[in-house]
C-alpha cells in the first residue's frame, strides 16, 4: 500500500492544552480522504502541519514516503491547497491572481488557467478582481488555485462553505473528476455529513484534537443496517417472549425502552400477534434504518445539516 500520508502521534499544544493529540492518520494514494470534524476540533491545525505552516509540538509526519522536517519545502510543489479563508491579491483580477501562482510553482501553461477558471465556473468574471467577489466565488477562485497545477495531491479546507446547492454539486462532480481522471489524492475537511458521504474513499472524524475514526466508507456502509423497532409497555417480558417463543434471537434492548431486533424478515403480524396473546401492550412496532448520519452524530456530536 502506498501512503500520501502518514502520521504518527501528530500532537500540537497551545497554551499548555492539546488542540491536536496523538492523531495517526493515513491517506492513501489516490483516494478521497474525507475528514469529518465540528468546529474547533482540530482539522485546520493538522492540515497545516502537514503543509509545513506551523511545526508539531510532537509525533511525526511522512509526506510521500518521506519524514517531514523543518526545512522540507520542495515537496509542497507536488501539493494543491486550500486553508481556511481564501486570501488573494486584490487588485489583481481572478485571471492574473491564477497566472502569478502557477509562476511561483514554476507551471508555465496558460491553457491551464482557463480550464481551471472553467472547471469552477468563473470563465465570465476572469477579468474581475477578487475584493468584488462573494464568498461563494472566492472559495471556487481559490479551489481552481489549489488544482490548476494537477497536483498529485490537494488539501482542501471546507471547500464548500459559502457556496449555493449548485455550487455545491458542481464542486462535488469536480472533485470526483480530479480524483478519477487525473488520479489526484484529495484530502477534503468538513462539517457536513451529507458532503464527506457522497465523495469519500475513506472518512475520519476527529473529536477535541483526537482521532475517534479511520474507516473506509464500505465498511461504515455495511453497519448500516435495517432493524424491527419494539416499543411495548413490557420490553423484559416481551423479550422473553421474543426469544423463546418466535426463536428470534439478534435483537437488543436500547435504553431500557424498546427493542431493536436485527432481522427484519419476521413478519410484524406474527410479533404482534405472539405479544397480544400474552397480553403485552405494543406502543408501536416499525422498521427503521441506522444512516451514516446516525452514525456520526452518535460518535462525535455533528450537525444534521445539508445531506
Ligand atoms: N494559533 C493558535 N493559538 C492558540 N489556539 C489555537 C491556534 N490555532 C488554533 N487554535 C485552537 O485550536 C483548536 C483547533 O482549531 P482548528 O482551527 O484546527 O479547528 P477546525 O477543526 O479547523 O475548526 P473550524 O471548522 O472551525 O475551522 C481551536 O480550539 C482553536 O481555537
Amino acid at each position: 500500500m502506498s501512503y500520501i500520508v502518514q502520521t504518527r502521534n501528530l500532537t500540537k499544544t497551545y497554551n499548555g492544552q492539546d488542540v491536536v493529540s496523538n492523531v495517526s492518520m493515513n491517506i492513501k494514494k489516490g483516494e478521497i480522504y474525507g475528514f469529518l470534524g465540528s468546529n474547533g476540533a482540530g482539522k485546520s491545525t493538522i492540515m497545516k502541519m502537514l503543509l509545513n505552516l506551523i511545526k508539531p509540538s510532537h509525533g511525526e509526519i511522512e509526506m510521500f514516503g518521506e519524514p517531514l522536517k523543518e526545512h522540507s519545502f520542495t515537496y509542497l510543489k507536488r501539493i494543491g491547497s486550500m486553508i481556511e479563508y481564501p486570501i488573494f491579491y486584490e487588485k489583481m483580477t481572478a485571471w492574473e491572481n491564477l497566472e502569478l501562482h502557477c509562476a511561483y510553482m514554476g507551471y508555465h501553461n496558460k491553457q491551464a488557467i482557463s480550464d481551471a477558471l472553467e472547471s469552477v465556473g468563473l470563465t465570465h468574471v476572469s477579468h474581475k478582481f477578487p475584493q468584488d467577489f462573494s464568498l461563494g466565488m472566492r472559495q471556487r477562485l481559490c479551489v481552481a488555485r489549489a488544482i490548476i497545477t494537477k497536483p498529485e495531491f490537494v488539501i482542501l479546507d471546507e471547500p464548500i462553505n459559502g457556496l449555493d446547492p449548485e455550487g455545491i454539486q458542481s464542486m462535488r462532480r469536480l472533485f470526483k473528476k480530479l480524483n478519477k481522471e487525473y488520479g489526484i489524492t484529495l484530502f477534503i475537511s468538513s462539517h457536513i455529513i451529507g458532503e464527506i458521504e457522497q465523495i469519500a474513499d475513506t472518512i475520519s472524524m476527529i473529536k477535541q484534537g483526537k482521532l475517534i475514526e479511520e474507516t473506509s466508507m464500505d465498511s461504515l456502509k455495511e453497519q448500516n443496517t435495517e432493524y424491527i423497532e419494539l416499543v411495548t409497555n413490557d420490553p423484559k417480558k416481551a423479550s422473553v417472549l421474543l426469544h423463546d417463543q418466535l426463536n428470534i434471537t439478534n435483537f437488543k434492548l436500547v435504553e431500557g425502552q424498546a427493542i431493536r431486533i436485527f432481522s427484519t424478515d419476521v413478519p410484524h403480524a406474527s410479533i404482534t400477534k405472539a405479544l397480544i396473546l400474552r397480553d403485552i401492550d405494543i406502543h408501536s412496532i416499525n422498521t427503521k434504518q441506522t444512516t451514516l448520519e446516525d452514525y456520526f452524530i452518535r460518535k462525535i456530536g455533528l450537525n444534521k445539516i445539508d445531506k
